[in-house]
């Protein structure tokens, strides 16, 4: 009979409570206990409140893109994770995900499938095979536009997964300013925890910081104590300076998370852009004392490129940035790579990636 492969004691491990540096060539395990930081309640840092618009922290940022590029360049080769290291990385990746589907022809019956997806993200007899059938994995949430979001609370009720609703006239973002947060404040009627917004993407284009400041200061309001994320749809915004400050911007305007992208961007999530926010949300922390989480999303579909956003956050953000209260991804078909992939751990194959189908 074959042998089945199993995760290392330590990566399963209970009391394994932080992501322990390697000092070899390979990173040390991920930790999937729940009790170091799968669940979603009991692991939330304080929110960033804001603070006053500072025109000159943001003017003085700009960004050697050539730097940049290169650092991005060199991290996946710097560093790798292999074999059972790879399945605990991938693991605790699952944790993080925002299970997405943001299509114009979703259904109630899709979207509860994909509810079910995120409450049991992988088939139970390969998480007996790792040994973390107990951990009850399930992802960071589940993100849907607005009118799924009552279908979405309905489907998770008892799971502890948070919806997260794409508010806001996504993806441009262009719908008069009272429209948007007006949704905003109906995605939190119907259930939403969580608040995924666009800004108007002309406002940094025109370098209008006041007018960004004022939106988002806005829709934070208009989230009340649903956490907000403020997807800045990098692809969009021509230069990394003005990434750097639009990130700064929002920052200081009390957004929880910073986001990428939409997903619907010409180019979405990219290393550059994830370095140049976590280096921004370095930069305000060390600067103010307030923690603000990342959020990659868009086009993250192999468990290979997932990995890669998680050494960014661990290079640059430190370990206390891989848990679901400072890091999420956005992804509607990741899933299934990252479930081929512990398959493939577990088994030595390879099966089709319609045998983990999302919904
Ligand atoms: O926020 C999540 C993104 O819209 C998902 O994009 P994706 O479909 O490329 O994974």
């Amino acid at each position: 009979m074959e042998a089945k492969r199993t995760l290392p004691k330590s990566a399963r491990g209970a009391g394994v409570t932080s992501i322990v540096d390697g000092r070899g060539p390979q990173l040390a395990p991920a930790p999937v206990d729940p009790a170091a930081g799968n669940g979603h309640a009991d692991d939330h840092v304080a929110r960033n409140p804001g603070t006053a618009l500072d025109l000159d922290v943001v003017r003085a940022l700009r960004v050697n893109r050539s730097a940049v590029e290169r650092r991005a360049a060199t991290l996946p080769a710097r560093r790798t994770v292999k074999k059972e290291w790879q399945a605990a990385w991938l693991l605790r990746a699952i944790t993080v995900i925002d299970l997405t589907t943001l299509s114009g022809d979703d259904t109630p019956g899709n979207v509860r499938r994909l509810c079910a997806k995120a409450r049991q993200p992988v088939r139970p007899e390969l998480l007996e095979s790792l040994g973390v059938a107990h951990l009850g994995l399930k992802t960071g949430a589940v993100c849907v536009y607005h009118a799924y979001v009552a279908t979405a609370v309905e489907a998770l009720r008892g799971s502890g997964i948070p919806v997260a609703a794409v508010s806001t006239g996504f993806p441009a973002g262009l719908s008069p300013l009272r429209e948007r947060l007006a949704e905003i404040r109906a995605s939190v009627a119907d259930g939403a925890t969580e608040i995924d917004t666009v800004i108007t993407r002309a406002h940094v284009l025109r370098g209008e910081w006041e007018a960004l400041y004022d939106e988002v200061k806005a829709m934070r309001e208009a989230c009340g104590d649903a956490h907000l994320k403020v997807i800045l749809a990098t692809g969009e915004l021509a230069t990394l300076t003005n990434v750097a400050r639009a990130s700064e911007v929002a920052m200081q305007a009390g957004a929880d998370f910073i986001k990428t992208s939409t997903g619907k961007e010409g180019t979405n999530a990219t290393l550059p852009y994830a370095l140049v926010m976590c280096r921004g949300i370095r930069a305000y922390q060390e600067r103010t004392g307030h923690l603000v989480g990342f959020k990659p999303a868009g086009g993250i579909r192999a468990a290979k490129g997932v990995l890669e956003f998680m050494y960014v956050m661990k290079e640059e953000l430190g370990d206390r940035w891989l848990k679901p209260d400072l890091f999420r991804v956005g992804a509607s078909a990741l899933l299934t790579d990252i479930e081929r992939q512990l398959e493939h751990f577990v088994t030595g194959r390879y099966s089709a990636a319609h045998r983990h189908p999302m919904v």
